[in-house]
């Protein structure tokens, strides 16, 4: 019999109850071997919602869960470093550095500003033995813990693309891998996030807004709740609901590089990161594994561009203030994925509203 898995169908969130929405899980161990109705399931999850569960509790898998163990406790003492020793070499690219609390909007749209602190370590600077990293984390047996989880991290999103490969029948130089090779250079990075209080933030810096993943996959890793999704649905996407943490599980999602390359048959997932717990402190590390800069697709304006071209843009479209924003193409954020409705149907939480009714002129 399958172990039952205790997830709640819904939680209580600021005095709603709020959907915690179910999704297949994939055995890590499975895909590894290339098992043909594992292989059939994570394409189909992918084809449908967009996002799974990933078992990694066999051997194959247990190493990353303790390289994900050791990240916490490194980023949890970088974090609290002074400002200036973290910020030492501030963000070097966007996909390379430290970014502080507020740099881009937040949970609730327009007028907020996000709640989190970032440090970003890129696969290539790490590949080459010389990543900049600032000092509180810069001995050798940081260094080679990052490593180690960048290596982990790596090998589970190509093992994860060389099953969609499989699963979309894709043969030679047409299949994904062929356009993520370590060699060549991508915005491939190890993603550090620290979620502050918002008795420390204020009010109105709080989570992080609504998107897609400029990425291809993103294997993501957090012991604590706040991620929020909107599946998709026949009729448009459904309401935000939480994803419930699963100790020894990952959870992965497709981003809009890998939506693109499928031809806008993978469902890139939308999702945003509110205060579950506003008293807490919430940490999280994503790996997203993006393609290699000159990879071409067409993207969802209907483009025919490069991977560092999206990601680029995108990039820029999410750290520009909301006003700008609100002027990128209507598909950029969002990657193209369509919604129905509103993300919170009886409304905002009153506690994280921020004033939206005053019109800023933008400067051109
Ligand atoms: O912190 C999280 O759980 C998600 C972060 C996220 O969506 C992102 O960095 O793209
Ligand atoms: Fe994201």
């Amino acid at each position: 019999m399958a172990p039952s898995i205790d997830i709640p169908q819904t939680v209580e969130w600021q005095g709603k109850q709020v959907p915690v929405w179910s999704m297949q899980t994939i055995d890590y161990g499975l895909i590894l071997s290339q098992d043909p109705s594992e292989i059939d399931k994570v394409t189909k999850a992918c084809l449908e919602d967009g996002y799974f569960y990933l078992n990694l509790q066999s051997i194959d898998g247990r190493r990353m869960l303790s390289d994900q163990k050791d990240t916490l406790s490194l980023m949890k003492r970088f974090f609290d470093a002074p400002i200036e020793a973290k910020n030492e070499y501030g963000l070097i690219s966007s996909h390379l550095g430290y970014e502080p609390v507020g740099s881009r909007t937040g949970a609730f749209g327009a007028g907020s500003k996000d709640g989190y602190e970032m440090l970003k370590v890129s696969r290539d600077e790490i590949q080459r033995g010389s990543p900049k990293v600032p000092s509180p984390i810069k001995n050798n047996g940081d260094l080679g813990l990052l490593e180690n989880a960048i290596g982990s991290a790596n090998t589970i999103t190509k093992v994860i693309l060389s099953a969609l490969s499989t699963g979309m029948n894709l043969t030679g130089a047409s299949r994904y891998e062929n356009s993520h090779r370590n060699d060549r250079p991508s915005t491939t990075t190890l993603s550090m996030m620290h979620y502050l209080p918002s008795s420390v933030t204020g009010n109105d810096k709080v989570g992080h807004q609504k998107h897609t993943d400029i990425s291809s996959l993103t294997l993501l890793f957090s012991e604590q709740w706040g991620l929020q999704i909107r599946p998709p649905g026949t009729c448009g996407a459904r309401e935000m609901g939480f994803v419930a943490p699963r100790a020894g599980h990952a959870f992965v999602h497709v981003g809009d590089s890998l939506r693109f390359a499928s031809g806008m048959k993978f469902q890139s997932c939308i999702h945003r990161v509110v205060p579950f717990d506003p008293s807490e402190h919430r940490y999280s590390i994503a790996y997203f594994l993006r393609a290699e800069d000159d990879t071409m697709f067409v993207d969802s304006e209907g483009r025919y561009i490069t991977a560092g071209q999206w990601h680029d843009e995108k990039f820029k479209a999410f750290t520009d203030p909301w006003q700008w924003q609100a002027m990128a193409p209507g598909s950029m954020i969002l990657g193209g994925m369509k919604e129905a409705g509103e993300d919170d149907p009886e409304g905002e939480p009153v506690a994280f509203q921020v004033e939206k009714t005053k019109e800023v002129a933008v400067e051109a």
